[in-house]
């Protein structure tokens, strides 16, 4: 059988028994991670399938190594190759400090327009946590992708753009309580409505579709009141307008609050929830940051802006066992196009040492073999997972925090992955 592309027909994917995926190996320890994840989704589904189906890897370049072979970071065939392939995996690509090139990992998603970043935040038995009960924590992150004080529009201290932004906000804006250093840097928070909208609407139906309780919107909405404010009344708006009679949120609370009290808010609540309702509720970021560790068992889907959605991923990520078991998908829900990624960075310092966790990427491909509904293969997967831990087989960073673990490299993990499928 020859390779195929995937394609979609009316927001439906259609998969071949030998689809093409291209992939970006990545920065830093990307060639490593990337190397040891693919083999065993290979053997993931080739057990699954007994050869009926195979994934047909296609390397595109970004990052260091495009700029090696190409002189550029981001070729625009690496664009076009994920726009007409549809799904994509990449390793993690490096972004400088203070200058340089702007996020390729950014760019990505805003070229593509991939609007919501997935997380999903779950516990393996076994797995060393900072926290008591690591179990407790379940939950998904929905962070939009593409705006926010994160989407780049930034001006630099001292420049030309600077002078005349700080001119403007004070001259034409009325800023004149606020503090402009001629030291300044000034970035621009932009959040729309629409971007909060489909944001929001894709966490809500994801929250229906896998049968979730609650969508937490997180937002600093006291503060940033017309930008993250925002984003909670158009989250809760949509939620009402678009799910009315699948949803009870705490806009509806308040209101029956005000009519007939605390009690009968309750009961509504209540009533909602036993009659299978998802819950539309949301927390102001700093409070939610430490009811995560407190009250975890609360929270289920969050839905979130741009930069608080990093924030919280890798703070959520810590407490089921840190960074290197933290998978995620850049996905655009209304064109199909999909990259899974890992929640985590090149962590440079271990590049081509063979010695980090490859789980987080492997984990981003088995969020895409769900995506492309062989289930099969990525329930060995985690199966394996599950195998692998409990026989206290890991890389580095779980055998520094557990008793009497046998520590493996990044391909030795792999390796023992392969052979617990
Ligand atoms: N989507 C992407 O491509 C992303 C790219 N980046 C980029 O990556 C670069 C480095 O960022 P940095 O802030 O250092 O964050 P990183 O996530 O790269 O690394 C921070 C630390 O996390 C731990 N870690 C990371 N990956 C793994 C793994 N696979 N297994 C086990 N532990 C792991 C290590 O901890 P320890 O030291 O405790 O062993 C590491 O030192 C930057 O250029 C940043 O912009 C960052 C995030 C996402
Ligand atoms: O693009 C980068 O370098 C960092 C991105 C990041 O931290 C993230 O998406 O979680
Ligand atoms: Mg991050």
């Amino acid at each position: 059988m020859a390779a195929e592309k995937i394609q979609t027909n009316n927001g439906v994917l259609s998969v071949p028994n030998e689809p093409i995926v291209p992939f970006i190996e990545g920065d830093g320890t990307g060639p490593d991670i990337w190397a040891a994840a693919s083999r065993v989704l290979d053997a993931a589904v080739e057990k699954a399938y007994g050869g009926e189906r195979k994934i047909h890897w296609k390397e595109i370049l970004a990052g260091e190594k495009a700029y090696n072979q190409t002189g550029e970071w981001l070729p625009a065939e690496t664009l076009d190759a994920v726009r007409e392939y549809l799904i994509a995996i990449k390793g993690p690509l490096t972004t400088p400090i203070g200058g340089g090139i702007r996020s390729l990992n950014v760019a990505l998603r805003q070229e593509l327009d991939l609007y919501t970043c997935l997380r999903p935040v779950r516990y393996f038995t076994g797995v060393p946590s900072p926290v008591k009960r690591p179990e407790d924590t379940n939950m998904v992150i929905f962070r939009e992708n593409t705006e926010d004080i994160y989407a780049g529009i930034e001006f630099k201290e001292g420049s030309d753009e600077v002078k005349k932004l700080v001119a403007f906000l004070q001259d034409e804006l009325g800023a004149k309580n606020i503090r402009f250093p001629e030291t300044s840097g000034i970035g621009v928070k932009p959040v729309s409505k629409e971007g909060t909208e489909r944001l929001v609407r894709s966490a809500i139906q994801y929250a229906l579709d896998e049968g979730r309780k609650s969508v937490t919107l997180v937002h600093k909405g006291n503060i940033m009141k017309f930008t993250e404010g925002a984003f909670k009344s158009w989250g809760y708006d949509l939620a009402e307008r678009e799910f009315g009679d699948k949803v009870f949120t705490w806009a509806e609370y308040d209101k029956i609050v005000e009519a007939s009290g605390r009690e009968a808010a309750d009961k509504a609540q209540s009533e909602a929830e036993a009659a299978g309702k998802i819950v539309i509720k949301d927390s102001i970021a700093d409070i939610f940051l430490q009811q995560i560790l407190t009250r975890p068992k609360e929270f289920d889907v969050v839905a979130t802006m741009n930069l608080n959605g990093d924030y919280v991923s890798d703070a959520l990520a810590a407490q089921v066992g840190g960074i290197g078991i933290a998978p995620g998908a850049n996905i655009n829900y209304d064109t199909g196009h999909a990259i899974f990624e890992a929640t985590h960075g090149t962590a440079p310092k271990y590049a081509g040492l063979d010695k980090v966790n490859p789980s987080s990427v492997l984990l981003s491909g088995d969020l895409l073999l769900r995506h492309l509904g062989w289930v099969e293969a990525a329930d060995l997967i985690m199966s394996s997972m599950d195998k692998t831990i409990e026989s206290k087989v890991v890389t580095y960073d779980f055998a520094r925090l557990m008793d009497g673990a046998t520590e493996v490299s990044c391909s030795g993990f792999a390796d023992e992955l392969i052979k617990n499928l």
